[in-house]
């Protein structure tokens, strides 16, 4: 077991694998921007987690910011359009969500980014998925969570903080319409001790 996470007991033997999206409960937010919401999304999340902390090949990276080069607080590693994913649940959840909104979004989920956060220390600063298709059009972007639970928050650009999602262990969160350009979302850090999380994010092409 990775240290640090506490396995749920009950899930230990299941494989990994996306459950159903029926009950995907979707919120409103102002300026046509939306969330959906499915928590437990995964079965297997024990295993999945371990697997991707394990097999992923997570590097630190370094960004300039106005006051000189910082690391970037969390562990990265990217999938372009193509390349094979570290667990083959991870391309039947992608599938699914492609099938699921495809009507909606209009093209299918290609990129995944995922994120490791060792602890409360690590972090994603308040932004949008902006550069790119996301700066002008409606998008999607799709997080599946593993490892301990970390707090989504969101807010009108540069205004407070009005939603927040407990981002669980096998949860779904879509977010959705203008949410990438006219709201931001943040992993805040934080001070309670905190065990590692997983972060993985499903994107259509040209969305960062
Ligand atoms: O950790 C997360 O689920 C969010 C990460 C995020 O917003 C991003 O990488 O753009
Ligand atoms: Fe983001």
């Amino acid at each position: 077991m990775t240290p640090g996470f506490q396995a749920s007991l009950l899930d230990v033997a299941d494989e990994p694998a996306p459950g159903g999206l029926d009950a995907v409960a979707r919120r409103p937010l102002s300026h046509d921007a939306w969330v959906d919401h499915l928590p437990g999304w995964f079965e297997g999340a024990d295993e999945m987690f371990a697997h991707l902390v394990a097999e992923v090949p997570w590097h630190a990276e370094r960004r300039e910011m106005y006051d000189g080069v910082v690391d970037v607080p969390r562990l990265l590693c990217q999938y372009a359009a193509g390349d094979p994913l570290p667990h083959p649940a991870l391309e039947s959840a992608r599938a699914a969500l492609s099938a699921h909104y495809a009507d909606e979004l209009g093209e299918p989920f290609v990129t995944a980014g995922l994120c490791y956060y060792r602890d409360g220390r690590d972090s994603v600063a308040w932004h949008g998925d902006n550069i790119g298709r996301g700066r002008h059009h409606d998008t999607m972007v799709a997080i599946v969570s593993f490892g301990t639970p970390r707090r989504l928050t969101l807010r009108p650009l540069g205004g407070r903080t009005e939603a927040a999602y407990p981002l669980g262990h096998g949860d779904l969160v879509v977010m959705g319409g203008s949410c990438q350009r006219t709201w931001e979302h943040a992993v805040p850090k934080t001070a309670r001790p905190t065990g590692p999380r997983v972060s993985v994010q499903f994107r259509p092409r040209n969305v960062f």
